[in-house]
């Protein structure tokens, strides 16, 4: 096997629980950065852009690693959705997702050390009609507001969901299986 450093640069707790299930050992390291993208262009080289911009500035630290950073977001009719600002922001955000489909995009930049990959996935996600009650109640537990789009398909917000098209880890933050299948062929 290729002896380097493997770093996650994310914060997200969900993409550390799927690369742990890689089984390739590796560390975090949180990219602090701008996530301001220009959501009048192109969001599928946007988001590519935003998690080759997380990779790049950990691996601007290091000299022998491979680094994999990502971003999600959620667009509905166009509009694009990250975390909630507030619990006012998750209401309008939830409200909107109600009783339609989504998009949810995730993009993963791969960095081994000159050569850089970046990839785009994206799932279709219908949730069922969602009573203002219903929402007040989930935004109470807390779980919306650190989601794009305002719920967590893989907790309660999956009790939501009534149809997916596409990757289920996609929505969860992290392309499990492309993710695996490039480390693979960098690491074995
Ligand atoms: C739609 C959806 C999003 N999410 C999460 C995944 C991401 O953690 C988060 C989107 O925010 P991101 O800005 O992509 O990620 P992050 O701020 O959590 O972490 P970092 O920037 O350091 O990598 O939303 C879920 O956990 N479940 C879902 O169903």
């Amino acid at each position: 096997m290729k002896k380097c450093n493997l770093i996650l640069a994310s914060q997200s707790p969900r993409r550390k629980e799927l690369m742990e299930v890689i089984g390739l050992p590796f560390t975090i390291e949180v990219a602090d950065i701008d996530e301001t993208m220009d959501l009048n262009g192109d969001l599928v080289e946007e988001i590519k852009h935003l998690a080759y911009r997380k990779a790049k500035v950990i691996a601007d630290k290091h000299d022998d690693t491979v680094v994999v950073g990502a971003d999600t977001i959620v667009v509905y009719n166009n509009k694009v959705l990250g975390k909630p600002k507030n619990e006012e922001d998750a209401f309008a955000m939830l409200k909107l997702l109600s009783g339609n489909t989504h998009k949810v995009l995730t993009g993963v930049c791969i960095m081994d050390h000159e050569k850089v990959n970046k990839y785009c996935s994206i799932s279709e996600v219908t949730f069922n009609n969602l009573s203002d009650e219903e929402i007040k109640k989930y935004i109470a537990t807390k779980e919306p507001m650190d989601k794009a789009g305002a719920y967590g398909i893989q907790g309660f917000g999956g009790c939501f969901v009534s149809e997916i098209k596409g990757d289920y880890y996609t929505i969860m933050g992290l392309p499990l299986s492309l993710v695996y299948q490039e480390l693979m062929k960098i690491f074995s």
